[in-house]
């Protein structure tokens, strides 16, 4: 039977397979499993902030992109919140000034980390890829591809618990991004998850947001390939360092 002729999933069926999605997540890349099972070295460490850095950085913009793209000033009222999660106001600062906290709780310099210089061109690649699918897609499909965010807050407790005992050398003082994602990224996912189940009706539309929801997922997943075929994994790390800067 054809794909638009098909029975819709329930509401509920629906939610659930985005749930289900959660077994594709970051959380088990191999590269995440050795960080956060202390296996990761502090070269590994500090280039995964580094990397990740332009992520943080391309987060308020793609999420300015997206509301550019919403008609309506009730879902623009919420959404502006994340931009300001990230970037913060005057006094109050946001995610990226709390993603430098980090980098320099791992001994990282602000300015190595803002020359984004050492971000590795996978990285660049995917993230480029999160921005330019949100910027240009329905905004309904651009709030689909937020949904990561479902399986999120497990990823940043699992560091609040575990890093501190794995890497002793870094300051406490770095872990506040992680603890302030932990309420946003619920709060975020409460709207996404709303705008997604009312606006995929069809079951070729509930599936189309499973796809988006996988290639999202999918972004996640190659910049870690990207930072474990530039930083390797655990001490086996010369040869890739090797390849990266001859
Ligand atoms: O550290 C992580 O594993 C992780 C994952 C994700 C995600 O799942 O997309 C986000 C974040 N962190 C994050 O900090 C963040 O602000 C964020 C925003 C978004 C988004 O798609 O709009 N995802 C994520």
């Amino acid at each position: 039977m054809a794909n638009d002729v098909a029975v819709p999933w329930s509401v509920e069926e629906f939610e659930a397979r985005l749930r289900a999605k959660e077994k594709c997540y970051h959380i088990f890349h191999p590269f995440h499993i050795a960080m956060n099972s202390g296996q990761c070295t502090k070269e590994q460490v500090q280039g995964w902030v580094i990397n990740r850095f332009y992520y943080q950085i391309m987060i308020p913009i793609k999420d300015a992109a997206v509301m550019s793209n919403m008609p309506d000033k009730e879902h623009r009222r919420l959404w502006v919140q994340r931009i300001l999660d990230h970037d913060g106001l005057e006094g109050d600062e946001g995610g990226i000034e709390a993603w430098l906290a980090l980098a320099e709780a791992v001994g990282l310099s602000r300015d190595e980390v803002i020359s984004l210089e050492k971000v590795t061109p996978g990285v660049k690649f995917a993230v480029d890829a999160y921005v330019n699918f949100a910027r240009t897609a329905p905004w309904q499909e651009a709030v689909c591809s937020s949904l990561t965010e479902l399986f999120a807050p497990t990823i940043h407790q699992k560091r609040l618990d575990s890093w501190p005992e794995h890497y002793p050398w870094i300051d406490a003082t770095g872990y506040q991004y992680f603890r302030k994602r932990l309420s946003e990224a619920r709060r975020d996912v409460e709207h996404g998850l709303r705008v997604t189940l009312a606006h995929f009706k069809t079951r070729a539309e509930q599936e189309r947001a499973i796809n988006i929801l996988q290639f999202k997922l999918n972004v996640l997943w190659s910049m870690l390939d990207a930072m474990q075929v530039t930083y390797g994994i655990g001490e086996n790390n010369n040869g890739a360092i090797a390849r990266m800067n001859p």
